[in-house]
């Protein structure tokens, strides 16, 4: 099999048609079953215009080329306070980080937290329209999920009801060089969906069955995947897959969007995937703000022992 098609690819168009008939049973079906298996999917048809997607990276790129004191009047200020626990605006990995990128971090404009370059012309409204529409993209997926998770209808809506804690990164990855070449080490997304297109270059790769599955570029298509809370949710039906970008010889532009849930919720494994089939809950719950903020320690304190970087196995139950 190409490594091209090793990635499920699920075509959305059914959810976008007038009556939704003749289609919808089916694409649930794949999402189900590429969320069980993979952890992530392709999809195509997602109602995100393509036009909108090559904006949006061919602006990034042009903001990412600029002088580093330009990108930096986009950089939060020093002990600036960050009610999400990621600032908004430019960031770059700390020279401590084996991971070599930086990124320009956008939450819903309606909170007022985004900081944006002045330069290149159209990038806030582009960002601003991608922002918009993979929101709506995420509210969709998370219905696909409930239906896939065989939850009341509307329980995953109600339950995640906040928009306030998501956020989009543009991210530019440096070219590898002869020594080294980690864009994003190995990890999983904390989060609920993430979204990310890219732009030619490759180098997202996605753990299955033991081996690195390269999601590589496609035109116009969006990679969909699950991550933690979703996988706790469901009390590991749904898979939070471990990925990575491994940086190629060019610099490589893409845009993550991450659908994520109120930092107040409590997270933990539901009943239709414990006490209603008679399962063992394999997490304990918790306060989902408490995870962000470990996850964040591990960025800005990382500890000696790989072992010790906090991920979602600290709430494991063995
Ligand atoms: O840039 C990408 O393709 C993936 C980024 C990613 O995995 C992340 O930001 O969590
Ligand atoms: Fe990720």
């Amino acid at each position: 099999m190409a490594a091209s098609s090793a990635l499920p690819v699920v075509d959305l168009a059914p959810f976008f048609t007038e009556d939704g008939k003749g289609g919808t049973a089916g694409a649930t079906e794949a999402v189900r079953q590429a969320c069980q298996t993979h952890g992530f999917f392709r999809a195509v048809n997602h109602g995100v215009p393509v036009e909108l997607m090559a904006r949006a990276l061919e602006l990034s790129a042009a903001f990412f080329a600029l002088p580093d004191e330009e990108k930096a009047k986009v950089r939060p200020a020093e002990g600036s306070k960050a009610p999400r626990s990621l600032p908004a605006g430019y960031g770059r990995q700390p020279a401590h980080s084996a991971d070599k990128n930086e990124y320009l971090v956008v939450f819903d404009p309606k909170l007022g937290l985004n900081a944006y370059p002045a330069e290149p012309a159209g990038f806030r409204e582009t960002v601003e329209e991608c922002h918009a529409k993979l929101t709506q993209l995420g509210l969709l997926i998370q219905d696909i999920l409930n239906e896939c998770m065989g939850l009341p209808p509307g329980f995953l809506k109600d339950y995640n009801d906040d928009r306030g804690f998501d956020h989009m990164t543009a991210k530019s990855y440096f070219p590898a060089t002869e020594e080294e070449n980690v864009g994003i080490s190995e990890h999983e997304d904390g989060n609920c969906i993430t979204f990310i297109f890219q732009d030619g270059v490759g180098g997202l790769e996605v753990l299955t069955d033991g081996h690195w599955v390269p999601a590589e570029p496609a035109c116009g298509s969006i990679i969909v995947n699950i991550g933690d809370v979703i996988q706790v949710l469901s009390n590991n039906k749904m898979k939070s897959a471990t990925h990575r970008v491994v940086r190629k010889p060019a610099h490589r532009h893409s845009f993550a969007f991450f659908f994520n849930l109120h930092g107040d919720k409590w997270v933990e494994p539901l009943p239709e995937f414990t006490a209603k089939i008679g399962e063992a809950p394999r997490y304990r719950g918790f306060l989902y703000k408490e995870y962000q903020q470990l996850r964040v320690r591990n960025k800005t304190h990382p500890p000696a022992r790989a072992e010790d970087v906090v991920n979602i196995t600290h709430y494991a139950i063995y």
